[in-house]
């Protein structure tokens, strides 16, 4: 089933660029600053999840690893490539904006590094980016990152997100530089009842009338019916919600609910460096703790491409690789 799923096509689309990185590409990165950085050369990165809090540590040293411009384009293109070889097809990789004085890096220039690297000419991905705005911001650096996604639009910035520590922040603070993006035309995603304590700002959430939502693991029942008869498609992110113990089996896990209503999800990853869990292997946990088929897991996939956040041209396009693969793999099984 693992190799089926590698090979079906798939479509990503809740991908933190900084969560994303390959135990591989940390070394390589760790290689390039290890003379200016000895301390980095000391930290064990390990190659699985050994310990449950082993990703807390994980990050802060991630951190140090893509605080200039070379590095970000190194670490953007190996975790693009890393997707490509997971059978990913469509990609919106979401980041947000960082600055480090101390190698000149401005949030500008560490979007364009990204971008830089995402539209590198790829044959078999294609890759956009979505700009996060961290909950823990100010208004102020909010409306910096509109203006920044404003400005690398036409380079691939396809959307915005509202992303961050669960437990800091509020959106209600954030909220104009959302609404001018909205106004903007850029769809939006949002982390939302990704924990307990976030149900509270749900109403707020939802009357931005986002165009996905990420989790929605605790919902009341009103916000589900809001969710479901908005129709607004849900990024599901398993082995992370596992890993950070809001939810307590995969299967408890509620894509279960969706998977009953048939209302639409869109299996991810979140951070696959710091959870170790490719796209392939969420989609074989789906397909082994709810009992789905093949066709069951290929019809999952197809349906994801209407959540993209990209126009119907991309769409069809998609839709047509879909069709064909189907076509050769599994329509005559
Ligand atoms: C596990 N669930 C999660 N919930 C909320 N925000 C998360 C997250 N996982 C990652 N991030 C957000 O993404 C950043 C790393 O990628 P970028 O530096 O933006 O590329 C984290 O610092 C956090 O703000």
């Amino acid at each position: 089933m693992n190799e089926f799923c590698v090979q079906l096509p798939k479509v990503e689309l809740h991908a933190h660029i900084n969560g994303s990185l390959s135990p591989d590409t940390m070394r390589v990165l760790v290689e390039r600053k290890k003379d200016s950085n000895p301390s980095l050369a000391d930290f064990r990165i390990p190659d699985s999840l050994e310990r449950i809090d082993d990703f807390f540590p994980l990050f802060r040293f991630i951190y140090q690893l893509t605080d200039d411009e070379p590095s970000v384009v190194i670490a953007t293109r190996n975790v693009i490539s890393d997707f490509e070889r997971d059978g990913v097809r469509y990609l919106e990789l979401r980041t947000t904006p960082r600055e480090n004085p101390a190698t000149g890096m401005t949030k500008k220039s560490y979007l364009a590094a990204v971008l830089s690297a995402i539209n590198e000419v790829r044959k078999s991905i294609v890759v956009r980016l979505i700009v996060s705005i961290d909950r823990r911001d100010t208004l102020e650096k909010a409306q910096e990152a509109v203006d920044l996604a404003l400005h690398f639009r036409s380079q691939g910035v396809v959307g915005i997100d509202l992303c961050g520590h669960v437990m800091e922040g509020s959106f209600v603070a954030l909220r104009p530089a959302f609404d001018r993006a909205k106004q903007h035309g850029f769809p939006l995603t949002l982390h939302f009842g990704e924990v307990k304590e976030n149900m509270a700002e749900s109403l707020e959430l939802l009357s931005i009338q986002p165009n996905r939502l990420g989790h929605a693991t605790f919902l009341t029942p009103e916000r589900r019916e809001n969710i479901y008869a908005g129709n607004i498609p849900v990024e599901i992110c398993m082995t992370s919600n596992i890993l950070c113990k809001t939810t307590s089996t995969y299967e408890e896990h509620h894509i279960k609910d969706l998977l009953v209503e048939k209302h639409p999800f869109i299996i991810c990853t979140d951070d696959k460096g710091v959870f170790f869990s490719q796209l392939s292997d969420e989609y074989t946990i789906a397909a082994k703790t709810f009992g789905l088929s093949k066709n069951e897991l290929y019809e999952a996939s197809y349906r994801t491409i209407d959540a993209i956040f990209e126009d119907e041209t991309i769409k069809q396009n998609l839709k047509k690789i879909w069709s064909e693969w189907y076509k050769d793999n599994l329509a005559t099984q």
